[in-house]
């Protein structure tokens, strides 16, 4: 007999878990319980043998990890995956990607494209993600629908877009957006001001009023190129990240995305702020844009965590391949193979997203209280194969496509590799629908 105590909704026995908190633990021949969405035991195979469960699953060959956390993206840019390629950040911006967005962008664009990011990103271990982008209501009730937590970061910025007139205009309808989410509690909504570039000085001070009153966070593009920095410099005498400091926008609240052109002032900034840093490699990398320091940075203590961006700069939402990227970029940049090793870079993509989201008391790591945001990877495949050092296989030779099994909430997103929340042929074809629609009118406008 099981005593009351001991039943749990699924039980798992992988070969291996890492909990990621301690940091660089691998545990063998241990279990985890999930009852009402939330870790009720980790503990060896031997000792939760007395628990009864609805679901028990046995995982061979495969090792728990918490839930990737994606710290930045554009999600519903998945439907521009591709559009334009192989050019620098402003010229990408400025004549293909701004254009595009001026003539598609819609509600309907956005509900279709976050859905397709949103199944990429599962599949492939993210449970979190961050999202800026425009129609947020549309993200949000995609969201809501496939399962999956968020951040949805408001997006403001000073021109006129489909979504909004202008920064103020963002503000007031992304404000109107976090009242009517405010009972969600797998979304939550903060402020994405895009860039010092593109919102007016007084928005950002109002913004800055604003995440302090209301305690939220605010998620800014920052430091992404040395061209940014020098033209603020050049216009302003200021870099862009003394204006953030100068407006009261650098605090723990604040996840300074990209930050690329970095002197050690800069670094003294974000260590004496707490400020966070999201290191977005694989953009950073395609669009020629810099590298961001990132073991320097955790040396200094930063937290950082990790983005993929937007698929049309990337080119996937793949948070593997992004751990990959990071590991590497940091290893080649700083001709030290000992910089950011495994676990430090598993950690970013899991304990340092959380942190820097604000939700590192619920999720991002496997601890017994904290919510079953939860992913089964297989290395039993020729890739992943021998296994010396499952946390090894897991930044350095997995794919992303070894992902078996993904809860969020102790609720199941992904069964042996099948979506459970999202009807991939029913999407496969409103995304075609979009290609032509967007292939029609760049034929039309050439
Ligand atoms: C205000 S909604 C988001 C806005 O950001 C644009 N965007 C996508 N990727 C990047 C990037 O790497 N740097 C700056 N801005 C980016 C996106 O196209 C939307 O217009
Ligand atoms: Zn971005």
């Amino acid at each position: 007999m099981s005593s009351p105590g001991k039943i749990a909704d699924v039980l798992l026995h992988p070969d291996w878990i890492i909990p990621v908190q301690p940091a660089g633990e691998v545990l063998t021949g241990h279990s985890l319980a999930m009852r009402d969405g939330r870790i009720v035991a980790l503990a060896p195979r031997a000792e939760l043998a007395g628990w009864q469960a609805q679901e028990e699953l046995e995982l061979p060959g495969q090792v728990l990890l918490p839930g990737l956390i994606n710290a930045h993206g554009h999600a519903a840019m998945s439907l521009l995956r591709g559009y334009a390629d192989d050019q620098p950040l402003m010229p990408w911006l400025e004549q293909h990607i701004w254009p595009a967005e001026a003539a598609h962008v819609s509600a309907e664009f956005v509900a279709d494209g976050t859905e397709l990011a949103m199944a990429e990103m599962i599949r492939c271990g993210t449970t979190t993600f961050s999202d800026m982008y425009f129609f947020p209501e549309a993200a949000a009730e995609a969201v809501q629908a496939a399962g999956m937590r968020c951040q949805l970061s408001i997006p403001v910025i000073g021109f006129q877009t489909a979504w909004a007139r202008d920064a103020g205009e963002c503000i007031s309808k992304g404000l109107a957006l976090r009242d009517s989410l405010k009972h969600d509690e797998r979304i939550s909504v903060v402020f994405g001001p895009h860039a010092t570039y593109t919102v007016p000085e007084a928005d950002l001070a109002r913004v800055a009023t604003l995440a302090a009153e209301l305690d939220l966070p605010v998620q800014i593009h920052l430091h992404e190129t040395a061209a940014e920095v020098l033209q603020a410099v050049e216009a302003t005498g200021e870099r862009p990240i003394d204006t953030l400091d100068r407006l009261g926008l650098l605090s723990p609240r604040a996840q300074c995305v990209h930050m690329t052109d970095l002197g050690q002032q800069d670094i003294e900034l974000l260590v004496a702020t707490g400020a966070h840093v999201v290191h977005c490699p694989r953009s950073n990398m395609k669009l020629g844009s810099g590298i961001c320091p990132s073991e320097k940075l955790r040396a200094s203590g930063i937290n950082l965590a990790l983005g993929s961006d937007g698929a049309a700069s990337n080119n996937s939402l793949n948070l593997f391949a992004e751990m990959q990227a990071a590991a590497l970029l940091a290893k080649v940049s700083d001709a030290d193979a000992s910089a950011l090793p495994a676990a430090a870079v598993l950690e970013m993509a899991t304990l340092g997203g959380a942190r820097a989201l604000g939700i590192d008391e619920q999720v991002g790591s496997l601890e017994v209280g904290k919510l079953a945001d939860i992913i089964a990877v297989d290395l039993s495949g020729p890739a992943t194969q021998p296994v010396h050092n499952p946390l090894s296989q897991v930044v350095y030779a997995c794919n992303g496509s070894e992902v078996s099994h993904s809860w969020v909430g102790g609720r199941p997103l992904l069964r042996d590799r099948q979506l459970t929340t999202i009807n991939t042929s029913a999407l496969a074809s409103r995304v075609q629908d979009w290609r032509g629609r967007i292939a029609t009118h760049r034929n039309s406008a050439a």
